[in-house]
């Protein structure tokens, strides 16, 4: 009888806590795991009680033993770094329109740290510069003291990145070591690493592409950098900070997820609703445009083709250049010209503003369409998601105003970087927004889960216990 009893009180009770705090359909939507037994749920939620009074951003291990994540300390100080990762584009962008990026002909990872400092090293570095093909075709009539500015301008510029460097490898490892990090983000920040060192070489790569005068002359052009590798140099730069930015929100999206489950239920219902594909499919479409363009931006600083065709929306007096300027032979360096069309496209100042304009307005329209889509989907969509497109539709409204600007002026140094600051923002808020519109990690939903079916145990003990126990009893009589 007493086995009876309590079978049926379990059963009894775990259907009346479904009906009475969650419809059983929700709950078991969310999980694989909802058949955990009472016993793991017991466990689970005395965890979760474990966690919610101590201070979760110090501790790596979550609700439950089958995860562990990452502290909110690694999500600040990779939010942080990524914040120095944008400093450095901006300042890198300062430095190419300040025409200071091939001052310092060397590179010199260790020893390069300190600048000259005394008056024989300036001269020494002054009279290697002398030699480099910028000084003798561009800048012949400068002198020591406005080489020191464009030197100075370069040397922090690298100072910041190997300082960017540092900041990120040395509490890599003393998280990982300390187990703050979870394998997941381990491997990330594994990724992060090697891209962070590849940077430093891309950015040294690009600079002899402005040194070498053979280089130079087989590309026709006047000592700058490579417009392609200008363009590697901006997008890993770009990829490293979307990265870092990234796995940072998503450790404290996921930490706020497991504090509070009970309020996580709403969201993962509109995440896990199939409504909602067609959204998170633009959301990555959107990320992908932003960055395409910015990287169209990239060829034209690269190109100085922001200096042509200071008018808009028509370019001069057309709406589109001739075909003979878009497509212009001289571009081409085979016989056949079979290489006319992509040359031209990569190469001709022209055709790649014209190209970075096109994007451009995709971009602006894109996301006003989302925009629209998203006002008549609303109640389908998270509330901070919707939140964000506004920002984003805000952000690129601005970006396309600033391009605007840059054009019309004739590329004024203040104007030009922040036009590349307002493309960081915008690759900023596609993120935010692609990532609030991820689904849930199966194994995050399986602790939410847990956890909130054990509180719903704990509930049912106290409130609905009494009750569920004096109806078995009555059944059972
Ligand atoms: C809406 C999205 C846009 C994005 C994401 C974007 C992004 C960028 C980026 C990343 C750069 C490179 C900056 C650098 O490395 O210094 C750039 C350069 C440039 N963009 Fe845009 N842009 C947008 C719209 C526009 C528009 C609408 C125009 C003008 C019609 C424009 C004109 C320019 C010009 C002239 C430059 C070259 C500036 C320089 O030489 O430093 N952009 N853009």
């Amino acid at each position: 009888m007493s086995t009876k009893i309590t079978n049926n009180f379990t059963t009894e009770l775990w259907n009346h806590t479904n009906n009475v705090f969650l419809k059983r359909s929700d709950l078991y939507k969310y999980t694989t795991t909802a058949t955990t037994t009472t016993m793991n749920i017991t466990r689970s939620f005395s965890s979760t009680c474990h966690n919610s009074k101590s201070d979760s951003s110090s501790s790596a291990t979550s609700t439950t033993t089958n995860i562990r994540t990452s502290s909110n300390q690694v999500a600040y100080w990779l939010i942080g770094t990524s914040g120095l990762v944008f400093g450095i584009v901006i300042l890198g962008g300062l430095t190419r329109l300040t025409e200071s990026g091939l001052s310092i002909t060397e590179w010199k990872p260790v020893t390069g740290s300190l600048p000259p400092l005394s008056q024989e090293e300036w001269e020494e570095e002054f009279r290697k510069y002398k030699s480099s093909p910028e000084f003798q075709q561009l800048n012949s009539h400068i002198n020591l003291d406005e080489f020191k500015f464009i030197f100075f301008m370069e040397w922090i510029h690298r100072l910041w990145g190997r300082a960017i460097g540092l900041v990120f490898v040395i509490p890599a490892i003393y998280f990982a070591a300390r187990k703050r990090t979870s394998p997941h983000v381990n491997k990330r920040l594994f990724y992060l690493c090697s891209l962070l060192g590849l940077q430093g070489f891309v950015g040294w790569w690009m600079v002899k592409s402005g040194l070498d005068q053979e280089q130079l002359n087989e590309r026709k052009s006047k000592p700058t950098v490579s417009q392609y590798r200008l363009t590697t140099h901006l997008g890993t730069a770009f990829i490293l900070y979307l990265g870092m930015l990234w796995t940072g929100l998503d450790i404290l999206k996921e930490n706020k997820w497991l504090k509070n489950p009970e309020k996580c239920i709403e969201l993962f219902k509109k995440l896990d609703s199939s409504k909602l594909g067609p959204l998170r499919k633009m959301s990555i479409f959107l990320l992908g445009l932003s960055f395409i363009t910015a990287m169209s931006g990239g060829m034209v600083a690269g190109l100085d083709a922001g200096l042509i065709y200071n008018t808009w929306p028509k370019m001069g007096e057309n709406w589109f250049p001739s075909k003979r300027e878009l497509m212009d032979p001289n571009f081409t360096r085979r016989d056949d010209q079979k290489d006319l069309w992509w040359r031209n496209l990569l190469e001709n100042p022209i055709t790649v503003q014209l190209v970075h304009r096109t994007f451009a307005t995709l971009a602006f329209c894109a996301v006003l369409y989302v925009h629209m889509y998203a006002i008549k989907k609303k109640p389908l969509i998270p509330r901070n998601s919707q939140m964000t497109l506004h920002a984003l539709m805000g952000v690129v409204t601005l970006q396309a105003f600033l391009g605007i600007t840059t054009i019309l002026f004739t590329v004024p140094i203040h104007l030009a970087s922040t036009h590349q600051a307002g493309a960081l923002a915008l690759v900023t808020v596609s993120l935010m927004f692609m990532n609030q519109l991820r689904k849930p990690r199966m194994q995050i939903k399986n602790v939410i889960n847990s956890s909130m079916a054990a509180r719903l145990k704990h509930q049912a003990n106290g409130n609905v216990g009494k009750r569920i126990v004096t109806e078995t009893f009555n059944l059972v009589k």
